[in-house]
């Protein structure tokens, strides 16, 4: 178990604000997705988190303490980076043996049932791997490391979609036989929609999103019908995005969509639709960038 508290961290390179006031809390045994555009700051957070990177200002700690040159800590650590190097001779067998050497937690008999189910062979050498056998050492590593704060970073670049599928198979069955804290950055939202039962989302350095998955699936809905009629529901709630044609109009809302609301939008005579995660995070920072948001690495005001 790891909790992750994040109070007003901010993390400057030059003119670039890659984090920019950035607060929340990763509870313990929760997988948390991290999400967010191309540099909207995810891999700067994990790198604070895993005491790589120190903070311009603002404050983080895992379990009360802060992980910057902290043993204790980050041996309760597993970070698993798409950039992750090995030394020129090291074989996969090598680089197993380090993880084992390197997690208290480490689960040998699961490390081999995995090297299998992924088909990875022992004997060749780290540098010779496809790419998506390079992500499958990384991911092998991160689930047998069973650390109890758990950070994959884009973990499956190259992966095709069987060993993706695998990857989260093996996450859900062993995360429920051993419970930790597992942070998940990714832009393939659609594939992990049901895997995340927390949601942050980042923005240009800013937290946009820090919810349960479960809140979030009632917070955003598209309505769809006669135009006035979507004109008033949108008068109440967040208007994300809207297409129209004559006198009907499609639109996605961000509000507090329980029964009430939704017995009121089925009155007025509107159609509701579930929104799928991606299109979610799609939706928000559209209109983000819509609301003020610059390239820049800055924003003027947060839709929360
Ligand atoms: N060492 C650095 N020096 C200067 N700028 C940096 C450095 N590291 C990150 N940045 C900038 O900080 C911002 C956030 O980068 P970061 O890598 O955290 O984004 P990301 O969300 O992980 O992006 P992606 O999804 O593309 O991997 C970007 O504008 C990036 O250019």
């Amino acid at each position: 178990m790891s909790t992750v508290r994040a109070e007003h961290l901010t993390r400057r390179f030059r003119d670039v604000t890659a984090l920019d006031d950035v607060s929340f809390t990763l509870e313990e045994n929760r997988i948390h997705g991290l999400l967010g555009r191309n540099g909207a700051g995810k891999t700067t957070l994990m790198q604070i988190m895993t005491g790589q990177l120190l903070a311009s200002s603002g404050k983080l700690t895992i379990d009360g303490k802060p992980p910057y040159e902290n043993e204790a800590v980050m041996s309760r650590v597993c970070f698993i980076k798409e950039s992750q190097t090995y030394p020129q001779y090291f074989k996969v067998r090598h680089a197993l043996e380090s993880a084992r050497l390197l997690f208290p937690d480490w689960d040998e008999e699961f490390a081999q049932a995995l090297l299998e189910d992924f088909r990875l062979p022992l004997g060749r050498q780290v540098r010779k791997l496809s790419r998506g056998m390079h992500s499958m050492l990384g991911i092998i590593i991160g689930l047998a490391s069973r650390a109890p704060l758990t950070l994959f970073d884009e973990p499956y670049l190259g992966l095709d979609a069987v060993a993706r599928h695998l990857f989260y198979d093996h996450l859900l069955t062993d995360y429920a036989e051993h419970p930790r804290t597992v942070l998940l950055s990714t832009h393939l939202i659609d594939e992990v929609g049901e895997l995340l039962e927390h949601v942050l989302l980042l923005d240009q350095g800013r937290m946009l999103l820090d919810t349960t998955a479960e809140a979030l699936r009632g917070q955003v809905v598209t309505v769809a019908g006669p135009a006035s009629a979507v004109d008033e529901l949108a008068a109440r709630n967040e208007e994300l995005h809207r297409e129209t044609l004559g006198r009907y109009a499609r639109a996605t809302l961000r509000g507090d969509f329980g029964t009430a609301e939704r017995a009121q939008a089925k009155a007025l005579g509107l159609d509701l639709e579930a929104v799928s995660l991606q299109d979610i995070v799609v939706r928000l920072t559209t209109a983000q960038a819509r609301s003020g948001g610059d390239a820049t690495g800055t924003r003027k005001e947060t839709t929360r």
